[in-house]
């Protein structure tokens, strides 16, 4: 496959031609070899065969549209969602469930063929734990403003483009976070507060971002401003609390820069409390505004409890557990550490996993504000040498520097939660030198979408 990968393209823009699809590629496209050359195809599934236009000409490879569909996959379903071909949120509405979640599971051992030297066929590389209503499981929208036709719009960007696509009714959403965001959006028009214009850098109010605990059913906003100033602040928390009661916590965060990243580092109060709680099985966590929290809490439980199993604590191990947010994954596995250590880079989720930490009695925990790659190397240094480390970075993987300490410090366990394929493997290749990967175990955290979570146990060897 790599020998045909690096091979010239030769097809050109435009140009219009069969092909089968054998595979979806790891952002859930369908990828087919038109004459040994790699072609993505966004929506055919394996086993079609569509004609296709190729769009797009890279130096090793081809991107298409599909033009028509020959042979159908008999897997192939209508998506149930309105935009769904405009809007970049999901990418597999148009794949039964099943499917979805054996295609999740290829999504990996495709990462670990391309990033490893592993005999992938030899891995236990379990099945993908999926959801029993794989819909309205989302707990948090991040929603981006802007104007069409003298109307307020707000969702997300259309995939590969810059398009704001309107998106009322998002139904991998929780029902809650698509009221309170329209009815926040009829404020906003009400009240003429003027929304923010990337083009000409003009305006206001930039993203609405909604949290909705799903088992307390309190509601953070967070109104994301490109100024200090919200016009008409007052009015617009006073309407908030006469129209959405369930609305708990109203804070504004500041984001000046030309990113595509939501929040910015300043958060400021505007009303009710300044966190909301969340309960999952016997814990309840505080949330702050900028925190993470995992966004489908049905899965949660699940992809936890893979960890806890992983884990397999007696009582007798030191604990890490890295990249800890409000300390969700430490609290879970508690009752089993002789101490635990967690690090987060936001702050205010070291203040919540602190304030979680002591609201269920757990003692042995020590959390720090910072980064992994800076904070373990200190423990180390410091004589704390854990039996346990439980790492659950961001989609960038771990950082060397902390790849590099976990080797030198020889924990007994590692694991490892991915949410991206591409970077577990390329840390894993890593870990290797040191350790056995004795198993992967892919959970389905996002359904409708190509991404992919995974919890995976090292044993030092
Ligand atoms: C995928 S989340 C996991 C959070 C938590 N384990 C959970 O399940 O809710 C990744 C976390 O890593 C944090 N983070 C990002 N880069 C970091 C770094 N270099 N060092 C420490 N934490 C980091 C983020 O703030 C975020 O809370």
């Amino acid at each position: 496959m790599k020998k045909q990968a690096e091979q010239k393209v030769f097809i050109k823009e435009k140009q219009t031609f069969p092909l089968t699809i054998k595979r979806l590629g790891i952002n859930g496209e369908g990828v087919g070899y038109f004459k040994r050359q790699v072609v993505f195809v966004p929506g055919a599934l394996p086993d079609e065969e569509v004609v296709v236009e190729a769009t797009k000409i890279h130096p090793k490879f081809a991107e298409g549209r599909i033009k028509k569909i020959r042979k159908a996959s008999p897997f192939r379903t209508k998506p149930p969602c309105p935009v769904y071909e405009q809007c970049g949120g999901c990418q597999l509405q148009h794949l039964e469930y099943v499917k979805q979640l054996e295609l999740k599971r290829d999504i990996v051992i495709q990462s670990l063929e391309r990033h490893t030297k592993f005999k992938v066929g030899q891995m236990d590389i379990r099945s993908t734990i999926g959801m029993d209503n794989p819909w309205h499981y989302r707990n948090k929208s991040q929603f981006q403003l802007g104007e069409r036709d003298g109307k307020i719009i707000a969702g997300l960007y259309s995939l590969n483009s810059h398009k704001l696509i309107d998106v009322p009714e998002c139904i991998v959403q929780q029902p809650e976070t698509n009221k309170v965001t329209n009815v926040i959006k009829q404020i906003v028009k009400d009240l003429g507060i003027p929304i923010y214009n990337e083009k000409t850098k003009k305006g206001v109010l930039r993203t609405i971002v909604t949290r909705v605990g799903i088992k307390t059913g309190q509601v953070q906003v967070v109104l994301v401003t490109a100024v200090d100033e919200l016009k008409r602040k007052d009015l617009l928390v006073a309407e908030i609390k006469k129209r959405l009661p369930e609305v708990a916590s109203v804070m504004q965060n500041v984001n000046p820069k030309k990113t595509s990243i939501i929040f910015g580092d300043k958060t400021v109060h505007l009303s009710g409390k300044e966190i909301i709680e969340e309960h999952l099985e016997e814990f309840s966590y505080e949330l702050s505004a900028r925190a993470f929290f995992q966004l489908n809490p049905v899965q949660t439980v699940k992809l936890y409890n893979e960890v806890k199993n992983a884990a397999a604590l007696t009582g007798k191990e030191n604990v890490i557990d890295a990249y800890c947010g409000v300390g969700t994954i430490g609290l879970w596995v508690a009752d089993g550490a002789k101490e635990l250590r967690g690090m987060d880079i936001i702050p205010e989720s070291i203040e919540d996993a602190k304030k979680n930490a002591k609201k269920h009695g757990v003692e042995n925990a020590l959390y720090v504000s910072g980064k992994a790659e800076q904070v373990v190397p200190k423990w180390q240094k410091q004589g704390f040498k854990p039996d346990v480390i439980i790492v659950d970075p961001p989609r960038t993987g771990c950082d060397q520097a902390l790849l590099d300490t976990m080797l030198k410090s020889k924990p007994k366990k590692i694991v490892y939660v991915s949410c991206n394929p591409s970077t577990l493997a390329k840390d894993l290749q890593i870990l290797s030198k040191q350790y056995n990967i004795k198993y992967i175990q892919p959970v389905d955290m996002f359904p409708q979408t190509a991404h992919v979570e995974a919890v995976t146990l090292l044993e030092l060897k």
